[in-house]
């Protein structure tokens, strides 16, 4: 693994003086429930996806302070010499639950939850929330594009304007999950396994005395695999005749039908028709046409109205950098602590701003399902020991306005949140890239199409059991 896995002082400053103030009050053993949760879908979209588990899985699993750390630690002069020795055996001992990678998600409900001695569960705050909301982000991008391109494939491009290595990384493997159906990224093929692969870029015509031989000498090396870029010189006047030329004198001999070209500046709609018909009236209808140049969602969809004729697409900048909208705000806030005994102790966060309330308690998501259609409705947020039992009728209600009410039957609950850590081992079989992927294709098709729209999606409601609404309640009332 070529990946550095250790990245134990990626984290704010904060988690280290509190976990300083814990230690040295008698608090560092006091076990804490944390919940991950997000309050707003990025570009007003009607769900997110989420993506990052295997690299929280990978930092909790390799978290360490070496001799270094501790050395640069004591010489910021604020830790007790007791702490950093406890430093030095840090280790993560606690429970994790999450929600599968590839799994739609909702505002306002648990998506990661952490049981764990205090100055560890809030020790990978920082981490945890930065991964999560990274490749959650470039997860729930891509699969807006995806989306718009109506199952052609959208290879991910966007490398060279990522923002750092990691972002072109971890936001191809994210793309690669939602959606894409590769990358130009060779090492996140080779870390990840999303599948590397591409085109030419205009240098390539350019370094050769014209055009004609460029293309010619391409397809000479890969037969199987040339998509020649036909937009540097001048797309209709010479880059569709020439690689025509080329297809027709090296491809066409060998028998070789399937090829492509590719289109990346000026009006896609109207350029993609014209090479269609010139490509097929030339009798390469196994030519695909590719596209790319700043594409994003909504371009993709107007190409299509605009009655484009394009086969695949390579979309880069907008998607990598989830331009539109490019925070995703995962917080990660304190749910509850145990008491000696091992009473759970809900705590609650209030604010002015009611969005910004915390459900308080250790708590499970169900997702339930209609029987009929087997479409997801609702996403139910329970206490930890309540279970939904779907043989009977549910009575459903809208949080913030009880009186809006529902019942039904005929559906199916199913538990959204697994079990990763128990006991700081890991427990969760960690599922490969595909199996990813295609669990995440399946869960999407589970989402109604008004949930999936880009404009003014259907609002999915997120519920509270009765039980769980009560106790937020109390804890309001007291606390207010
Ligand atoms: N038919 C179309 N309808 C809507 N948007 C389009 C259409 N064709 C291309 N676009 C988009 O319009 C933008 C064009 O940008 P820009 O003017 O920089 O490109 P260009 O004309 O191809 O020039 P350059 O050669 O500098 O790339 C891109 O985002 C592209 O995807
Ligand atoms: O536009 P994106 O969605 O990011 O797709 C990737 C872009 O990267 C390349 O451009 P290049 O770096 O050669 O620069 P260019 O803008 O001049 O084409 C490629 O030709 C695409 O245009
Ligand atoms: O392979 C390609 O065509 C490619 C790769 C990265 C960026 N733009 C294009």
């Amino acid at each position: 693994m070529k990946e550095h896995l250790n990245y134990t002082m990626l984290c704010d400053f904060y988690e280290l003086t509190m976990g300083n103030g814990y230690f040295e009050t008698g608090l560092a053993d006091q076990i804490c429930y944390f919940d991950v949760f997000f309050r707003n879908v990025p570009d007003e979209g009607g769900f997110a996806i989420a993506a990052g588990l295997e690299q929280v899985i990978d930092y909790v699993e390799n978290l360490a302070f070496d001799d270094e750390d501790i050395q640069y630690l004591r010489g910021k002069n604020c830790f007790s010499e007791a702490f950093l020795t406890y430093l030095k055996d840090f280790r993560f001992t606690g429970d994790i639950w999450a929600v599968p990678e590839g799994t739609p998600i909702f505002p306002r409900e648990p998506i990661l939850t952490v049981r764990a001695p205090a100055i560890q569960a809030q020790f990978i705050e920082t981490f945890l929330l930065l991964t999560l909301n990274h490749q959650s982000l470039i997860a729930t991008k891509t699969n807006r594009i995806v989306r718009a391109a109506q199952g052609r494939p959208v290879s991910e491009f966007g490398s060279r304007r990522a923002q750092g290595p990691d972002a072109a990384l971890l936001g191809a493997r994210a793309s690669y999950i939602a959606g894409c159906s590769g990358t130009a990224c060779t090492l996140a093929d080779e870390l990840y396994g999303s599948p590397a692969g591409g085109t030419m870029a205009h240098s390539w015509v350019q370094m050769f005395p014209d055009e004609l031989t460029a293309f010619r000498t391409y397809c000479q090396l890969y037969p199987h695999n040339a998509t020649l870029l036909v937009d540097t010189y001048n797309v209709l006047g010479s880059g569709v005749p020439n690689a025509i030329k080329a297809f027709k004198e090296v491809l066409l001999p060998q028998g070789i039908t399937s090829c492509g070209i590719r289109l990346d500046s000026g009006d896609l709609a109207y350029l993609s028709r014209k090479a269609r018909k010139m490509l097929d009236d030339a009798g390469l209808t196994g030519c695909r046409i590719f596209a790319s140049n700043a594409l994003d969602e909504y371009i993709i969809r107007d190409l299509f109205l605009q009655g484009a004729q394009i086969d695949a697409f390579g979309v880069g900048e907008r998607l990598i950098t989830s331009r539109s909208e490019p925070v995703f705000g995962g917080v990660y806030k304190l749910a509850a602590v145990e008491d000696k005994d091992g009473n759970i102790i809900p705590k609650i966060k209030i604010s002015e701003n009611p969005a910004k309330i915390t459900t308080p308690h250790f708590k499970k998501v169900y997702r339930l399902f209609d029987n009929e259609g087997g479409k997801a409705f609702a996403d139910l947020v329970t206490l930890h020991d309540e279970t939904v039992d779907a043989s009977k009728p549910l009575e459903l209600f809208d949080p913030d306005a009880t009186w809006k009410r529902k019942t039904f039957t005929n559906f199916t609950a199913q538990e959204l949140l697994v079990p990763i850590f128990q006991g700081g081992r890991l427990v969760y079989p960690r599922p490969s890239i595909q199996e990813i992927r295609a669990y995440c294709a399946r869960q999407i098709e589970l989402q109604w199409d008004e949930v999936k729209r880009f404009e003014n999606p259907h609002n999915y409601y997120v519920d509270l059991s009765q039980k769980l609404w009560d106790i937020k309640q109390e804890l309001l009332e007291e606390q207010g």
